[in-house]
């Protein structure tokens, strides 16, 4: 049985990170997918809470009929010490062989602690990525496209878009 990790902020979790999970479930039976910065929430970069990423990311695998008994989202504060940081995951999730990841950091790291990495294509990088999605939220702008609907309709439901907002006073 190989299991495999892809650790992210999913801030807020996209289509391109879906797309990076169902190629890496093309390579593992199993995917913990690793839901990092846990202790932040309700800033600029990191908007939502470790909770509310963990419920956008399995609506969006119902949604999409991703077999749910495949996948484990585990989430995990950072800590100070890059250096460890590996171990530091390994003491929280079960036993993986593979690591998913385009952050050369992250990729660094696990190299360095003897893991196998496996690098996922970009999809429509320009287009997915969180920056962008916090950006298009704070100016009013279409951002519903760039993450499935139950992550949208979450967002909505839990006024996520007014909170980031807020956070950075143009609400007004
Ligand atoms: N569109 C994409 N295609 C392929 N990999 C992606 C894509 N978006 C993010 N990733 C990868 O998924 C992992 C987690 O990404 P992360 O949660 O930081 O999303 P992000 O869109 O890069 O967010 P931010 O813009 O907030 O930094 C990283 O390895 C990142 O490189
Ligand atoms: N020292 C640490 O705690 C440490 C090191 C590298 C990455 N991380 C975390 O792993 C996640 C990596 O995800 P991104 O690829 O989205 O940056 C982030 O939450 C990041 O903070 C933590």
């Amino acid at each position: 049985m190989l299991r495999g990790l892809y650790p992210g902020r999913f801030q807020p979790f996209h289509l391109g990170h879906l797309g990076v999970l169902k190629w890496s479930l093309e390579k593992v039976d199993e995917l913990i997918v690793l839901v990092g910065s846990a202790q932040e929430s309700h800033t600029l970069t990191n908007p939502f809470t470790a909770g509310e990423r963990i419920e956008m990311i399995r609506q969006t695998l119902e949604e999409n009929r991703i077999d749910l008994t495949r996948i484990m989202i585990i989430p995990i504060p950072d800590i100070l010490m890059n250096s460890i940081w590996a171990y530091h995951v390994g003491m929280y999730v079960p036993s993986f062989s593979i690591l998913f990841a385009r952050n050369p950091l992250v990729i660094r790291i696990f190299k360095e602690a003897g893991y196998k990495t496996m690098i996922p294509p970009a999809f429509d990088r320009e287009k997915y990525n969180s920056t962008l999605i916090r950006k298009l939220i704070i100016t009013n702008g279409e951002w519903k496209d760039l993450v499935s609907e139950s992550t949208y309709s979450f967002i909505k439901s839990i006024k996520g878009d007014e909170r980031l907002k807020e956070i950075v006073g143009t609400d007004k």
